[in-house]
């Protein structure tokens, strides 16, 4: 019997390195294999970048991962347990989180609220009157709009919390959605794309945020990105995707001097 065998369940010791197992993992679309049999692993405590040509299957494995979509066959093993095939809410309270591409915050609701209906789900709205009826606040309810404040301060929102989410800029949304991944007290956020339409300075403070997140916090962080500067800058190891499965990976550098990598960014859209 192996070591791994003998080991509880979710603390064998092969795994205590890998926080993410994704394995075999496929999703087809009426004839698109989409995602192709993929495997890999993320390590825990790592800054991994995602890359590979447009249509290489990343978004929709991200999806896989944080049960957006439902795969067609395969595992994925967060933190020592099988999440495949689970509601993204589910997996979010397991500590695993994704942002999207375009961010997606309540625009009817303030910045606050935003932040605030993320632990409460549904009891979001009980939190919120009792907000305006502070005899009312409860140890629980307080301890969430306190924690909310919180993190507003740390991404420098604070001054806007009373604002409606929809009336934010776009880099705003973008703080604004990597604030929501907070409030869930994540163990891995799933980024997509964070450098895209983002100015200069925003992103020199994401790249803090996500730096400390990760090397201070213990947050593991999983990272699309097509910005090669910013992947080699942020991300070790890389990971790379072609044609639905997982082609190589290693430092930024490595995968850079990969020869199946030009040809598959050079064979597809090269970006
Ligand atoms: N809902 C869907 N229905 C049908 N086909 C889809 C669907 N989602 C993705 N695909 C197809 O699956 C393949 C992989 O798409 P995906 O968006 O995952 O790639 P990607 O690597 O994220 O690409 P990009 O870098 O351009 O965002 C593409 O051929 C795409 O057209």
């Amino acid at each position: 019997m192996t070591a791994a065998a003998q080991s509880p369940a979710g603390t064998a010791a092969g795994q205590s390195d890998a926080i993410l197992e994704v394995s075999n993992l496929t999703r087809v679309f009426g004839g698109v294999r989409a995602v192709d049999d993929c495997s890999f692993r993320v390590r825990r405590g790592t800054i991994t970048g995602l890359i590979g040509p447009n249509g290489a299957g990343k978004t929709t494995a991200f999806n896989l991962i944080s049960g957006f979509l439902k795969p067609t066959s395969g595992t994925i093993v967060f933190d020592g347990e099988r999440i495949d095939g689970l509601p993204p809410h589910v997996i979010a309270r397991k500590g695993l989180v994704r942002t999207f591409q375009i961010p997606k915050p309540l625009g009817s609701m303030t910045v606050l609220e935003n932040l605030v209906l993320v632990p409460m789900g549904q009891e979001g709205e009980r939190v919120w009157n009792a907000w305006f009826r502070p005899g009312l606040v409860g140890q629980r309810e307080r301890e969430i709009i306190d924690r909310a404040l919180a993190v507003l301060e740390y991404v420098d929102l604070i001054r806007l919390r009373d604002e409606y989410a929809a009336n934010l800029s776009g880099g705003q949304k973008k703080l604004l959605e990597l604030a929501r991944t907070l409030m869930a007290e994540p163990k891995m956020i799933l980024l997509d794309e964070p450098g895209a339409g983002v100015n200069r300075t925003l992103m020199r403070r994401l790249v803090g945020y996500i730096e400390e997140l990760c090397y201070e916090r213990g947050i593991t962080m999983f990272i699309i990105e097509h910005d090669m500067d910013l992947v080699a800058r942020l991300c070790n190891p890389v990971i790379v995707m072609s044609e639905g499965t997982h082609l190589c990976e290693g430092t930024p550098e490595e995968v850079r001097n990969n020869p199946q990598v030009l040809e598959a960014y050079l064979g597809g859209q090269y970006r």
